[in-house]
């Protein structure tokens, strides 16, 4: 008997130590890639290679992707190899290659390599996330959605809700504001309007249901993050197992709310100028079908709303703490409206050249997507090298890290609108300033984010004077979320003009 458990005892020592020996084996060879390759690598840790992301205080994929830039920065390389776990992710530095990457050489980093997931959860199909063929097609048939012509169309809309905005600062001037809390509300109303033709007025009923959408689809919690981590280190696994990408509160929100708008329009004849009606008619002419109208509708709500918002708070934060460069501005904008009958327009917009250079220095210091993605869809070879970048290899552009390079920016944490004038950037190389990426795979509501975010700082510039205040504590950006996001909230003051 004595025998049998010693066996018994020792056959399960044996068989965990084989096991743990073949687990930190595996991690051993995984570390050697970029090495046998001759790409230059930061050292990886077992178990989670280059990346702390799980852990307290970890760093979310923007921030690390910006370490890495930094580091290899440093060491003078122009691209290097970091380990996401065990995955090998390349890390591209040099301008030169970022072109290359994002459009001389775009057909063979066509993918962005996110997570999807159809079948469980079809909102997740959507532009952002979409590879290969599948992408192109949704592509093309989309392009159409953001001319200038159809933002011309939407533009009034955007001004209108602007007053829900203005009455909001009017009630509460000289107090405290949450300045993005008003920002997100406002953009809630534009996307709300311009996607589905609904005056959601998030300022008299905060809690309306778009408004708490919008929160739930960037609220940071554990499992999410989880979630997110799983599906993006184990696509196949997390597929068999359905994990979604968003809640099932979130997915029937968006599906149902879709459906029901295009049933009511169908049956009583009714066209509107927005997001949902130009796909109603791309359902008609290129056989959109309804879930595919829902995950576009979803993704613009979510890409729509919260960047502009967080780009309209920075943009504000850094006028009230920068009175010379507020002056500027107010001046150029009164100036311009004053030739438009004191009104917004289309073209006063492409008037307001200070305003447009304002917007490209927020940008460049607060890009609400801090990195760039992109997945390598046939064997690559980088120029003048023979390092062959292999078929499925994840790349990372840091965004952040291109933006605050001194080598681009000199005193990159100044806020300094002269950056952006005609002349400076003559000197600059095109590839450091990437709010919104580039090549065929940039962003395609840039139009649309540019004119709404101008259009709110406008309206508040035009009409209040914007202030510090002593309760917002020095930036620091939010290590959990996956846009750029401040750890404490922003507050500001505003006076009448
Ligand atoms: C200030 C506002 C915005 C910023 C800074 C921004 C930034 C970005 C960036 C950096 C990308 C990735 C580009 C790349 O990988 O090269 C992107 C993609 C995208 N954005 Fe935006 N965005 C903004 C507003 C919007 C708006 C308003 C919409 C829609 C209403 C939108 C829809 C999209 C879509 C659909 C994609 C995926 C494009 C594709 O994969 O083909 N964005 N955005």
């Amino acid at each position: 008997m004595g025998f049998l458990i010693q066996d018994t005892l020792t056959e399960v020592v044996l068989i965990i130590t084989t096991v743990i020996l073949l687990i930190t084996n595996y991690f051993h060879q995984s570390y050697k890639y970029w090495a046998k390759k001759g790409v230059p690598t930061i050292r990886p840790h077992f178990p989670l290679g280059n990346t702390n992301i799980l852990l307290p205080k970890g760093l979310s994929v923007g921030t690390l992707s910006q370490k890495f830039y930094t580091e290899f920065k440093k060491r003078g390389e122009k691209f290097g190899g970091v380990y996401l776990v065990t995955e090998p992710n390349l890390v591209v530095v040099d301008p030169e290659y970022v072109k290359d990457i994002l459009c001389k050489d775009f057909q063979y980093f066509v993918d962005r390599g996110f997570y999807y997931n159809e079948k469980d959860d079809p909102i997740s199909a959507h532009l952002f996330a979409l590879d290969g063929v599948q992408w192109r097609n949704l592509r093309v048939k989309l392009t159409p959605t953001f001319t200038s012509g159809k933002m011309k169309m939407m533009f009034q809309t955007v001004v209108d809700c602007c007053n829900f905005m203005k009455e909001a600062i009017e009630q509460n001037l000289a107090q405290d504001i949450e300045i993005k809390e008003i920002l997100g509300r406002f953009t809630t109303d534009v996307i709300g309007s311009c996607a589905f033709g609904i005056e959601c007025n998030s300022f008299k009923h905060p809690d309306a249901e778009f408004r708490k959408m919008g929160k739930e689809i960037f609220q940071y919690s554990i499992w999410g993050s989880l979630k997110a981590f799983v599906s993006m280190n184990l696509p196949k696994l997390s597929l068999q197992l359905g994990i979604t990408s968003v809640t099932k509160e979130v997915q029937n929100f968006f599906t149902g709310i879709v459906t029901d708008t295009v049933n009511m329009r169908q049956d009583n004849n009714i066209r509107r100028n927005d997001f949902l009606q130009i796909l109603m008619d791309l359902k008609d002419s290129s056989g959109l079908t309804l879930d595919e109208i829902a995950a576009q509708v979803f993704l613009f709500f979510a890409a729509g709303f919260e960047t502009s918002s967080t780009t309209m708070t920075f943009a504000l934060y850094e006028i009230a703490k920068n009175p010379e460069i507020q002056k500027k501005l107010r001046e150029e904008i009164c100036q311009v409206l004053e030739n438009h009958d004191g009104k917004i327009t289309y073209d006063s917009l492409t008037e307001m050249k200070y305003l447009g250079q304002v917007m490209d220095e927020t940008l460049r210091k607060y890009p609400p997507l801090t990195t760039l993605n992109r997945r390598c869809t046939k064997d690559y070879t980088l120029r003048d090298t023979d390092v062959i970048i292999e078929e499925g290899t994840p790349v990372l552009i840091s965004t952040l890290g291109l933006h605050t390079d001194p080598d681009f920016y000199p005193e990159p944490e100044k806020f300094d609108p002269e950056r952006f004038s005609e002349e400076n950037k003559k000197d600059r190389h095109q590839f450091v300033h990437l709010p919104f990426g580039d090549g065929p795979r940039n962003c395609i509501g840039l139009r649309f984010g540019l004119m709404q975010s101008k259009i709110g700082v406008i309206t508040t510039i035009k009409n209040f004077k914007v202030l510090d205040s002593s309760w917002t504590k020095p930036v620091e950006f939010d290590p959990y979320t996956f846009m750029l996001n401040t750890s404490d909230k922003i507050y500001l003051r505003f006076e009448k003009v």
